[in-house]
């Protein structure tokens, strides 16, 4: 057992060559001063240069030109070192690195260091992997109870992907008495969970619900059992249960040997996500999806000769060097305002889809999606890049309907499909985790379906007659509670929507249901800004109505 000493606490794309990847105190030369322009400021928080003395001596957090202190998002994990650098420290520096965080503990000075950085350097959260003895795990609730923190993320190495066993039976009671209660997650394994459970045989779904209920009595906020070594499973399936609520994870079993670290990847992704302030269950979705999208970037590549492999955390920066957007998470309060343009009513009215998009954001639009049916494929990008950068300065999310590949040549927030359009799951795939995805839905069955494919919202419709969508069946209100009400995700209602409507569907009372998705109540009208404006307000009465 041995824990990592290197003095950098985190690595940037700028050094991510794969052949010369080292945590060296050498690439401090590397480090951009903290007290800069906003700009750079920007970068630095992209690119996540961290340094370990400047970071003591800025306290993690800089400065921005408007006076506001922006803090670098911290995770500290506590895990073993895996000499081949799939697993363990390593594979959540990685992962930390691909997905923006920072960490290290010492070797010799557990207690001490972890003294030092939660005291000095305010981590935001905790991920403990392998924990080989009783007294590390008591030392470090002992500098948890101490130097509290926003999140404790318990990765309960005690069985690895591959079968061996890492931590002894004397650690368990620990583990289930004084551990688990302070985490906020804790993410077994199937192995995992049946330890914890006693020796419980866990081979069906029904079995992980039943696990993860009886995990979650031991204590900890949320649980997560994870499904990779389900038998006879076509689909790799998670449970999570927040204590409430069962969660479904389906991802698709990639077919490779390269799952080594899998476990600990995962679980400092979901680090990194709340450690950026990202809810558990979405931080928990990215996290699924990453490592879908990194295994299935990296199935195919050989490094040694066991019977696992690791895979290539960092796939997504490779692929995304030059780019240096940060897109931040999907909140289902964007649905609220949902403009959706229409390339025929534009030029009716005789503007630019531009035009028609910032007066849209002026009035209040929180979501714009580009519904460009007639559009040649050259325009519709190039109008899609000019809008990209004016919702961007919004801060307000761009998404193109139907076109996957214009969504991804202009590096868009997401796309919107619908039933005849490219599948939900392989949109996913080729989007990446953290793009959004809505796909439209008329029946239970269908918005069942777009969770299982790893869709952020629903957009459901048409709610009432329309004249925008030839040959649409309308579903009314009640149709639109029939498939709010068949899933978690949120909805977005569409179809024939506008001033004299909205209210009523908000007041539909189904709580996903999170805002109206319009296209001739805000473009098919002289002036798009007074309408959306006018649209907001009564969106707005609306909701203060419902509260
Ligand atoms: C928010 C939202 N909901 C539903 C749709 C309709 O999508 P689809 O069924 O694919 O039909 P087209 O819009 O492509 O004609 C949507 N675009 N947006
Ligand atoms: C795209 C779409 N999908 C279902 S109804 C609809 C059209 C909505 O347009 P409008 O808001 O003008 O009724
Ligand atoms: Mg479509």
């Amino acid at each position: 057992m041995v824990y990592c000493s290197s003095q950098l606490l985190s690595t940037s794309f700028p050094l991510l060559n794969p052949k010369t990847l080292k945590f060296d105190a050498k690439y401090s030369k590397n480090w951009l001063p903290l007290q800069s322009t906003e700009g750079l400021v920007k970068g630095l928080y992209q690119t996540r240069v961290l340094n370990l003395r400047a970071m003591q001596e800025d306290k993690a957090s800089a400065v921005t030109s408007d006076g506001s202190e922006l803090r670098v998002p911290h995770v500290l994990t506590v895990a073993g070192s895996d000499s081949g650098a799939g697993a363990g420290i390593q594979a959540d520096l990685k992962t930390c690195a691909a997905r923006g965080g920072v960490e290290v503990v010492p070797e010799d000075f557990v207690a001490e260091q972890l003294k030092s950085v939660l005291s000095d350097m305010r981590a935001d959260v905790v991920k403990t992997g392998m924990l080989p003895s009783t007294g590390i795990v008591k030392i470090l609730l002992h500098s948890l109870k101490e130097f509290p923190v926003r999140a404790l993320v318990v990765d309960p190495v005690m069985v690895s992907t591959s079968g061996d066993v890492l931590a002894g039976p004397s650690i368990l009671a620990t583990f289930r008495e004084e551990l688990l209660p302070m985490a906020d997650i804790v993410t077994p394994n199937l192995r995992e969970a049946s330890v914890l459970l006693g020796g419980v045989q866990l081979e069906t779904v029904a079995n992980m619900r039943s696990a993860a209920k009886s995990i979650h009595d031991m204590g900890p906020r949320n649980v997560l059992v994870k499904g990779g070594d389900l038998p006879a499973s076509s689909d790799a399936v998670d449970i999570f249960f927040d204590g409430q609520d069962f969660y479904e994870l389906r991802s698709s079993r990639v077919k490779t040997r390269n799952t080594h670290g899998t476990g600990c990847t995962l679980a400092s992704c979901i680090a990194a996500e709340l450690a950026k302030g990202h809810p558990m269950l979405s931080a928990v979705k990215v996290a699924k999806r990453y490592i879908e999208t990194a295994l299935d970037y990296s199935k195919d590549i050989v490094i040694g000769s066991g019977l696992q492999g690791p895979f290539d955390h960092l796939s997504k920066l490779k692929r995304n060097v030059h780019n240096a957007y940060v897109q931040r998470a999907f909140d289902s309060g964007d649905l609220f305002l949902y403009a959706v343009t229409d390339s025929g009513m534009n030029k009716k009215w005789g503007r630019s889809i531009t035009d028609a998009v910032k007066a849209a954001l002026e009035g209040g639009a929180t979501i714009v999606q580009l519904r460009e049916k007639d559009a040649e494929t050259r325009d519709f990008l190039e109008a899609a890049k000019a809008c990209l950068e004016i919702c961007r300065s919004k801060g307000v999310p761009l998404l193109i309907n139907d076109r996957v590949d214009v969504a991804l040549a202009c590096d868009a927030d997401g796309v919107h499909v619908g039933q005849s359009d490219m599948p939900t799951n392989v949109v996913r795939s080729l989007l990446g985790p953290e793009k959004i995805i809505g796909v439209s839905c008329k029946t239970p069955q269908q918005a069942q379906q777009a969770w299982i494919d790893g869709a952020d919202y629903i957009g459901s419709g048409g709610v009432y007659p329309t004249n925008t969508k030839a040959n649409n069946r309308t579903i009314g209100i009640d149709g639109l509670k029939t498939v709010s009400l068949a899933s978690k995700l949120p909805v977005v209602a569409i179809g024939g929507i506008g001033l004299s409507n909205a209210q009523s569907v908000m007041e539909t009372g189904v709580p996903n249901l999170k805002g109206v998705a319009v296209v001739s109540a805000l473009f098919d009208q002289e002036c798009v800004l007074t309408e959306t404006k006018k649209l907001h307000a009564v969106l707005m009465e609306a909701a203060s109505r419902v509260k």
